[in-house]
C-alpha cells in the first residue's frame, strides 16, 4: 500500500510478493520523481568514514551491509547456515515469553548505532527494504544526537545522552524506498535506528549538509577549502551523465573510474562546468586537479574561477587558473598568488569528460571563519 506521508514524500507498507523470479527490482516501490534531498551528500556515505558502530543483534545479516555502497542484491539461490543470505541488516524473529503469548511485546524492539561520516544538519532519510519482502520490519524510528570526540556504543546508550526524534515509529513497506524529510536545523554526529519488532532493512542513506567543526579547520590553517568532510559542495553541473560532480570533493584518490566525474560526449561546440561553494570564504594557494583513471576520456583543458559572496548569477567571476591543458591519469598541481577571497569557485573543462577530484588548499579568512564558527554555535 502507499500512503502519501509529509513533503508529498510516499510512504510504502505492507508485504511485496515473494520474489517470482526475473527481474528483482521489477515490483520495487519507489517514487518515480525519487526523492526532494536525494542531491544532498550522503553524511552515512563509507567513503566520509560512516561505520554502524553496534547493533543489538544481526543474525541473519550484518549490520554493516546498511552503508554498503551502490543498490542492494539479491540472489535467490544464496542460503548459508543462518538461513537466506540477505543483501542488509536483518534481525532473527523476536519470540514472546510463552506458549500463551508467542508474539513479540508491542515496544520490542531492534536498534543499530550509526556514526556519521562527517556531522551535520539532515534534510532527509531513505530507509531502503529492497528485497526484505516478507521479512522487513513492520515499521522503523531513526532518531539523532551530537555527542562530541568518538563515544563507545556504550556511551551513547547512556541516559544523559539527548536523543532528537527525526522519524518517528512509523510503518515501512517491504521492498520498497521508504523516504523521509527531516526539518529538525541541528548539527548531528551519530543516529539511533529502531525497527519494530524485527526484520531487515537493506541500506540507510542520510541525506544533508556537512557542518565542520571550526576549531578543527582553524587548527589546520592550511586545508582543501573544497573537500566534502570540510564543508565544501558541489552545487550544479553541466552534465552528470557517467557520475556526479560530489566525487570531486570525495576524501582520497579514485581507484577506478565511476569514482571521479565524467560527462558524456559532446556534440556541439560548448563544454562542460562544475560548480561549488567553498566551506567558507577562503584565500586559495594550491590547487590541485586529478584526471585519475581517465585515459582516453580525461578533460582536454580546465580553467578555475572564483567569485566572493554567492553562488546563482550574483557577483563577478574572476580567474585563478587561466585555461591550462591536462594530460590523462595525472595530478596537476598549480600555485596561485595573491588570489583574492572566494567564496564560491567554477571549474570549466574544455570541451567535456572527466575530473576524479579538485582540491582547493588555503586558508579560511576571518570572515569565513566567523561565519563557520557562528552557523556552528547556531546548530546546537
Ligand atoms: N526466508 C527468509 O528470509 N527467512 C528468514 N530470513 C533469512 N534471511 O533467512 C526470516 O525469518 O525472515
Amino acid at each position: 500500500m502507499t500512503a502519501a506521508t509529509t513533503a508529498g514524500i510516499p510512504g510504502y507498507t505492507g508485504d511485496a510478493q515473494p520474489y517470482g523470479g526475473g527481474d528483482t527490482y521489477a515490483d520495487y516501490r519507489a517514487p518515480e520523481a525519487g526523492f526532494p534531498f536525494a542531491h544532498l551528500p550522503d553524511l552515512a556515505d563509507r567513503r566520509l568514514g560512516a561505520t554502524v558502530i553496534a547493533a543489538n543483534d544481526e543474525f541473519f545479516a550484518e549490520r554493516e551491509n546498511l552503508l554498503k555502497p551502490g543498490r542492494p542484491e539479491f540472489d535467490p539461490t544464496a542460503f548459508a547456515h543462518k538461513g537466506k543470505v540477505m543483501d542488509g541488516w536483518e534481525t532473527r524473529r523476536r519470540r514472546g515469553p510463552s506458549a500463551e503469548h508467542p508474539h513479540p511485546a508491542p515496544g520490542d524492539h531492534d536498534w543499530a548505532l550509526v556514526r556519521l561520516g562527517a556531522p551535520g544538519v539532515i534534510r532527509g532519510l531513505l530507509v531502503d527494504t529492497a528485497h526484505f519482502r516478507g521479512n522487513y520490519p513492520q515499521a522503523v524510528s531513526v532518531e539523532a544526537t551530537a555527542v562530541p570526540g568518538t563515544p563507545s556504543p556504550e556511551e551513547l546508550s547512556a541516559a544523559d545522552v539527548k536523543w532528537t526524534t527525526l522519524v518517528p515509529r512509523t510503518a515501512v513497506g517491504g521492498h520498497a524506498a521508504n523516504g523521509f524529510a527531516v526539518t529538525e536545523e541541528r548539527r548531528f554526529t551519530h543516529l539511533r535506528v529502531r525497527q519494530f519488532p524485527d526484520g531487515g532493512i537493506a541500506r540507510l542513506r542520510v541525506y544533508g549538509e556537512v557542518v565542520p567543526d571550526p576549531a578543527w579547520l582553524t587548527a589546520l590553517g592550511t586545508f582543501d577549502l573544497l573537500a566534502l568532510e570540510n564543508g565544501g559542495r558541489a552545487e550544479d553541473a553541466s552534465d552528470r551523465f557517467f557520475s556526479p560532480p560530489v566525487h570531486t570533493v570525495l576524501p582520497g584518490r579514485s581507484q577506478k573510474m565511476d569514482e571521479g566525474w565524467e560527462t558524456r560526449r559532446r556534440r556541439d561546440d560548448g563544454h562542460d562546468w562544475l560548480s561549488y561553494a567553498l566551506a567558507a570564504q577562503g584565500r586559495i594557494r594550491a590547487v590541485e586537479i586529478d584526471t585519475a583513471c581517465y585515459k582516453g576520456n580525461s578533460a582536454g583543458w580546465a580553467s578555475l574561477a572564483g567569485r566572493d559572496g554567492g553562488s546563482g548569477d550574483s557577483g563577478e567571476w574572476t580567474e585563478l587558473l587561466p585555461r591550462t591543458r591536462l594530460q590523462p591519469d595525472t595530478v596537476h598541481r598549480f600555485l596561485l598568488t595573491d588570489a583574492p577571497a572566494v567564496t564560491h569557485v567554477r571549474l570549466d573543462i574544455f570541451p567535456d569528460g572527466g575530473v576524479a577530484r579538485l582540491r582547493l588548499h588555503g586558508s579560511l579568512t576571518d570572515a569565513g571563519a566567523r561565519h563557520l564558527t557562528a552557523r556552528y554555535a547556531e546548530l546546537g
